[in-house]
């Protein structure tokens, strides 16, 4: 198959708390045509959490199963668990000509860039450190240790945001929805036919 005809591989990553989880359900609910690449995950199920919606929960033993048989696109260790993406997933939808969406930490994402550097990559930020700290605080779903464990993490995180495409403020949650969305529209037009069209026209008399 033609690489332009297959799906983009969007990634959204930043640090834990800037509210990745919020923009990314706030795009699903208006967007129809990304598809979401369901993660793997060692964590926990926190409640409310459904296995093979929110993640597939795995056991440390069946993940590194995974990782050993290499099907994982990327993955990483996260505040004491694992995390990856199934790379099966990826390709067959891709394959289809669907746009892949990928919402990972850091360490993750800068693996994909290593494997995949065509995929559009998107750093989230929150308006300032302040705010971080009061949205993972807000949130309420960590203990204590957790809780450093992320803010600690997020340091390091942040000073990664030079090595991506986008970096998407996330003030407001459906500013930055559509903010994720121009990106989506702007990197198909200059992927498509319809960029070529207008080079060709632009070339030819005007
Ligand atoms: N590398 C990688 N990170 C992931 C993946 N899935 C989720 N994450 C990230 O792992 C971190 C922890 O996720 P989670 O425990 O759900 O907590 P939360 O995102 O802080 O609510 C977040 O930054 C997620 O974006 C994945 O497949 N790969
Ligand atoms: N633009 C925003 N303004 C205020 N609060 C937000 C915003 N985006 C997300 N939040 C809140 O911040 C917290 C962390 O968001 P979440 O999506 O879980 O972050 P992440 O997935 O990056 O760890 C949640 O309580 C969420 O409701």
């Amino acid at each position: 198959m033609n690489l332009k005809e297959r799906g983009l591989l969007l990634i959204l990553s930043g640090p834990s708390g800037v509210g990745k989880g919020t923009v990314r359900k706030a795009l699903f609910e208006k967007n129809t045509n990304l598809s979401y690449s369901i993660s793997m995950t060692t964590r926990v199920p926190r409640p409310g959490e459904k296995d093979g919606v929110d993640y597939f929960f795995k056991s440390r033993e069946e993940f590194e199963a995974l990782i050993a048989k290499g099907r994982l696109l990327e993955w990483a260790e996260y505040a004491g668990n694992y995390y990856g993406t199934p790379l099966d997933y990826v390709e067959e939808t891709l394959e289809k000509g669907k746009d892949v969406f990928l919402e990972i930490e850091v360490k993750g994402a800068m693996q994909v860039k290593q494997a995949f550097a065509h995929g559009v990559f998107l750093f989230l930020a929150p308006p300032s450190l302040a705010e971080l700290r009061t949205r993972i605080l807000g949130r309420g779903t960590e203990d204590e240790s957790s809780i450093q464990r992320r803010l600690e993490a997020a340091r390091e995180e942040i000073e990664l945001m030079n090595h991506y495409d986008y970096v998407v403020v996330n003030d407001d949650i459906d500013a930055a929805r559509e903010r994720v969305e121009a990106i989506v529209v702007a990197e198909h037009c200059k992927r498509s036919r319809v960029a070529s069209v207008y080079k060709k026209a632009l070339e030819s008399d005007f």
